[in-house]
């Protein structure tokens, strides 16, 4: 069985890599890396481990690699596919949507045999997304035939994997816990067979909850840690002010959570500190530039932040913790970040309610504008105070 994998990053090779592999497939990364692929194909597998005290490691082997400039050869490797997934980052599914296309384009010439397309993207709708892509270089003809054969089930996908700073550049250190949950309902032909895929008919409530509390308590660590000079998430949720205000970020989403799709409360509490728990790893130390990485993205209206806020003032729950950290996140300066750079030129220039505007998509006259303004001013006249 052959698996292509586009991303042959931190989840791509820690997360996804390792499942596939133990589930028996072979796997061919697709990269734009050309130092990845070339020591990939060097060495053909390389070491996961986990974060814990025991250290333990897992070897992925039966891995080869393509550059993504390779089209013909990536195409011809999508042809023949028993399953295809990404880990790219949501803002690139674009860019490699072209060459999925050829290679369904491939397969719909020889009459291959049914074929699924996972985006295991922190995203809403990320294989859905890939889809729209993916149509947008065929034609009508095409996508009919795409459309009876090639599944894009979306996806949820948890595990956290930080920046790696190993001497072998292929090893890749990863919490111990996953959660890797796939739309059965978008599935075409044989399921994909994967130990630790588990196949739900409604992904929406697995993804919000995901989403909304995971990565949105994860972006809640990461902005107020780094407005407080914290350099790692475990450092920051050590901070009594970071953790209390994660909490109670974590319970507006909660509420809103188990107001939409009835999640039962305790176990959802039990969940929350589960994930607590995990931010306070002492094996990992993930920065918190990575976890805050990319805020145009995370400040986007249906993402982690925005997304959460908007849907939790329709339940009638005031989202105030929630626009702390959107107003941390418009205060993300990181140098390294171009999203963060262009986010604070926008600042200077037009002003802060431009650019709440432009980067949130909430209208001057949403409650919620108000709110996240005034949340951004008192967080900034504290820091200029040096009080925060
Ligand atoms: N790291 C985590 O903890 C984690 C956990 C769950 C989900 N995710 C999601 O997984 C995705 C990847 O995150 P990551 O942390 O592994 O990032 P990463 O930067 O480590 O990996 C992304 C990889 O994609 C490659 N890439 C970029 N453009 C490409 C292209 N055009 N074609 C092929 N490859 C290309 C990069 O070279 C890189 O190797 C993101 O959507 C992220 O939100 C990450
Ligand atoms: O990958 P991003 O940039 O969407 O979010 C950063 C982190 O919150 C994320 O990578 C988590 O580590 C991961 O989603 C855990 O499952």
């Amino acid at each position: 069985m052959l698996a292509v994998h586009f991303g042959a990053g931190n989840i791509g090779r820690g997360f996804i890599g390792q499942l596939l592999h133990q589930a028996g497939y072979k796997i061919c990364f697709v990269d734009v890396s050309d130092e990845l692929v070339a020591e990939i194909n060097r060495r053909q597998e390389y070491t996961v481990s986990l974060a814990s005290e025991e250290k333990t490691t897992f070897t992925i082997h039966n891995v080869t690699a393509l550059l993504s400039k390779d089209e013909e050869a990536v195409a011809e490797a999508i042809a023949s596919a028993d399953l295809v997934t990404t880990a790219v980052g949501p803002n690139i599914l674009k860019f490699i949507a072209p060459v999925i296309a050829k290679g369904i384009q491939k397969r719909i010439k020889a009459e291959g045999k049914a074929l699924n397309v996972i985006a295991c993207e922190n995203m809403i709708g990320g294989s859905s997304a890939l889809k729209s892509f993916v149509y947008e270089s065929l034609n009508e003809e095409e996508q009919k035939q795409a459309t009876l054969v090639i599944g894009f089930p979306d996806a949820a996908v948890d595990r956290i994997v930080p920046l790696q700073k190993h001497d072998d550049k292929l090893w890749v250190t990863v919490e111990p816990f996953y959660e890797w949950v796939v739309n059965q309902s978008q599935v075409l032909g044989a399921v994909p067979q994967v130990e630790g895929i588990t196949y739900v008919s409604d992904l929406g409530p697995f993804i919000e909850r995901k989403l909304f509390t995971v990565n949105t308590g994860h972006a809640a660590v990461a902005y107020l840690g780094y407005l407080l000079k914290l350099g790692s998430i475990d450092q920051a949720i050590q901070n009594s002010y970071v953790l209390d205000m994660t909490e109670k970020v974590l319970h507006e989403t909660g509420a809103l959570l188990i107001a939409k799709h009835h999640f039962d409360s305790k176990q959802h509490e039990e969940y929350i500190h589960k994930i607590i728990k995990r931010f306070k790893n002492p094996y990992i130390s993930d920065e918190v530039t990575r976890v805050g990485r990319s805020p145009i993205r995370k400040l986007s209206a249906k993402d982690r932040l925005v997304g959460p806020a908007l849907q939790a003032l329709e339940y009638g729950i005031t989202p105030s913790a929630l626009s702390l950290v959107i107003a941390a996140a418009l205060l993300f300066d990181s140098k390294d970040d171009p999203e963060a750079a262009e986010i604070q030129s926008h600042i200077k220039e037009n002003g802060i309610e431009a650019a709440i505007q432009k980067y949130t998509g909430i209208s001057s006259a949403s409650p919620l504008f108000a709110l996240i303004l005034e949340t951004y001013k008192k967080v900034k006249s504290q820091i200029n105070s040096a009080s925060i």
